[in-house]
């Protein structure tokens, strides 16, 4: 994990920010994000400290390494130290186990009893900590009134609790006990294996498992999949809301040369027969370039024209087309209430937002400048990094109209992948090359200068970036589907998606996030660009088909990350 923390330096400088970085166990800061490589100014090993909450700040956090330093930092947010407490929490439990050091020369390091529950008894202490500050939180949001100076209405009624404050408070307070619960977990499982020991068990290094069990404490929130809507909508007709002209969506390429098409389209559309593929075994892979001086800039690099498009004939490329072919049926066949079927597949991607131009209602998808259907795919099959980074970026303001701070950590994250690689590009282009090509020649780049494998770079940045790509891809698969109920979708995308490379700490923020989710109508009504009546069959129809076509060229772009991580065995199934 890494970002921005404020850390008390001293009485004449006070708070300054500071750049964190949290791996293997040992947190270091820099003065900046941009100043990682000229080295950390200090670093914590995790193993060796404690960790405090703040009594009365719920922004802070102390790190004490006992009879040595104190380090205090203080975070934006309630939920962002949360974030981190967790980050650090689990660091520290997973870094305190002798079986977590190097283990010297023919020697396993065996876990004692005493150690565990001593690990354990600190995380339980620091979530008992963050439990009363949470509490404190909760009893402050009720008892002071929503706005300064609004006490006693008239005729004596009871202030207003602050029930944005309340919201955030308790969906915090959820998560901390769900991880708590965990621990407990844990330490039953460790007094069960030292009142009935086994040879095995006593010295098997690996003797607390992290529980998974649903014994969850959680607060429980009404079952109804609708909240009284926060800010209805007229119920005004259609025809009566204003039409919001969508901005026209860029055509030309980087370099103004004449428009290209979207992956999904040229993939599709130009690979040969299936016999024509079996045939040809030659792999997209094989034909990578690097940057070099000569190499050609993306911008000078014109995509290819769907006509001439030598076929990427590739098992990538065959896995892709059936999939898209499933995709365009499956969106084709499904009529729209309005009477207009999905746009068939044109020859570009642009006709898939005919409509949104002509008679549709502009959507969140729909007025999208860049997106993943503006996505050109190279001559060589691959993705140019620049229109995909452009596409990743359009997404970030969704989490602002999710309205909740339980977004700040996953906002941060998917951030700040789309801004390493970037800067990996911007980086290259400043030291004179024309920058990399395509994404897989970045990384393969990396893989090469055997630079892949560190936290900062875009190898491990594009790999989480993908994961973070797929969980919407899914989401929104289930919203498109009709699922009434957001957090059951948002569930089900993450059992398909990201919960397999969290440990159950991170699923604690996935945890507090789900929470903080909108309803249905709320967040459809998110969705919407300009005022119309987003309770309207025709809105819902509209945004679902710009949905569905948004779906199908952003799984194009997924897929061909997805099979050239799995070619070159780079989606390492690690856990955080
Ligand atoms: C529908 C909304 C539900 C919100 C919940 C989304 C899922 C959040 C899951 C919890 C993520 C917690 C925050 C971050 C965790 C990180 O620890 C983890 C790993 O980070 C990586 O660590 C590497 C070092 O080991 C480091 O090098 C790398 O840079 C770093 O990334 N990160 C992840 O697990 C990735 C999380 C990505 C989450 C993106 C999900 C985006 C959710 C979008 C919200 C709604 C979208 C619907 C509408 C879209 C319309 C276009």
């Amino acid at each position: 994990m890494e970002g921005v923390l404020w850390k008390w330096t001293n009485y004449l400088s006070g708070w300054q920010p500071r750049w964190f970085i949290l791996e293997s166990g040992v947190l270091s800061y820099y003065k900046s994000q941009e100043d990682v490589n000229n080295g950390c100014k200090g670093s914590i090993k995790m193993n060796a400290c404690d960790i405090k909450v703040h009594p009365t700040d719920n922004t802070r956090l102390d790190l004490i390494i006992p009879g040595e330093q104190h380090y205090y930092v203080k975070a934006a947010q309630p939920q962002e130290r949360q974030s981190w407490l967790i980050a650090l929490g689990s660091a520290k439990a997973k870094y305190s186990q002798p079986s977590a050091q190097e283990p010297s020369a023919g020697i396993v390091a065996v876990e004692l009893p005493a150690d565990i529950m001593r690990t354990k008894r600190s995380e339980l202490r620091l979530y008992c900590d963050l439990l009363m500050q949470q509490v404190h939180s909760v009893k402050q949001s009720i008892t002071q009134p929503a706005k300064a100076g609004e006490g006693e209405g008239e005729g004596g009624q009871k202030a207003v609790p602050d029930v944005e404050k309340l919201n955030d408070a308790t969906s915090l307070l959820s998560a901390t006990c769900d991880t708590f619960i965990h621990t407990l977990d844990d330490v039953m499982k460790l007094v069960q294996d030292i009142t009935s020991p086994t040879d095995v068990a006593m010295l098997s290094p690996k003797r607390v498992s992290t529980s998974t069990s649903n014994s969850r404490v959680s607060i429980s929130r009404s079952n109804s999949t609708d909240k009284p809507a926060r800010n209805r909508q007229s119920s005004g007709s259609v025809e009566g809301a204003h039409q919001v002209k969508p901005r026209q969506r860029s055509r030309a390429s980087s370099d103004g040369s004449h428009s290209d098409v979207s992956l999904s389209e040229h993939i599709s559309s130009s690979l040969p027969s299936k016999e024509a593929q079996l045939a040809g075994n030659q792999s997209v892979f094989s034909r990578e370039t690097t940057p070099t001086s000569n190499s050609q800039s993306p911008a000078g690099k014109e995509a290819t024209p769907l006509s001439s498009s030598q076929p990427a004939v590739s098992k990538m490329g065959t896995v892709v087309e059936q999939r898209i072919s499933e995709n365009a049926a499956t969106a084709a066949d499904k009529p729209v209430s309005n009477g207009q079927n999905v746009a068939p597949e044109d020859a570009d991607g642009a006709d898939d937002f005919k409509d949104a131009i002509d008679s549709r209602i502009p959507t969140f998808f729909s007025v999208m400048p860049v997106s993943f259907v503006t996505v050109q795919v190279l001559e060589d099959g691959n993705i140019p990094v620049q229109p995909f980074l452009d596409a990743c970026r359009e997404l970030v303001p969704i989490f602002d109209k999710l309205n909740s701070t339980a977004f700040a950590p996953v906002k941060m994250d998917f951030s700040g992948n789309i801004r390493k690689i970037q800067q990996k590009q911007t980086s290259a282009i400043a030291g004179g090359s024309p920058g990399y090509p395509s994404l897989q020649a970045m990384v393969l780049a990396e893989v090469t200068a055997r630079q892949n494998i560190n936290s900062s770079s875009a190898t491990v940045a594009l790999r989480w970036l993908k994961r973070g790509l797929e969980f919407i891809r899914e989401f929104l698969r289930e919203v498109c589907s009709g699922g009434p109920d957001l957090s059951e979708c948002a569930s089900n995308a993450y059992s398909r998606t990201l919960k397999n490379y969290h440990g159950w700490v991170v699923r604690g923020v996935f945890a507090v996030a789900v929470k903080a989710l909108p309803y249905r109508s709320e967040f459809l009504r998110h969705l919407a660009e300009g005022e119309c009546d987003t309770e309207s069959q025709h809105y819902v129809h509209s945004l679902m088909n710009d949905m569905e076509v948004f779906l199908k060229h952003m799984n194009a772009v997924i897929l061909v990350i997805d099979d050239f991580y799995s070619h070159h065995q780079l989606d390492i199934q690690e856990q955080v």
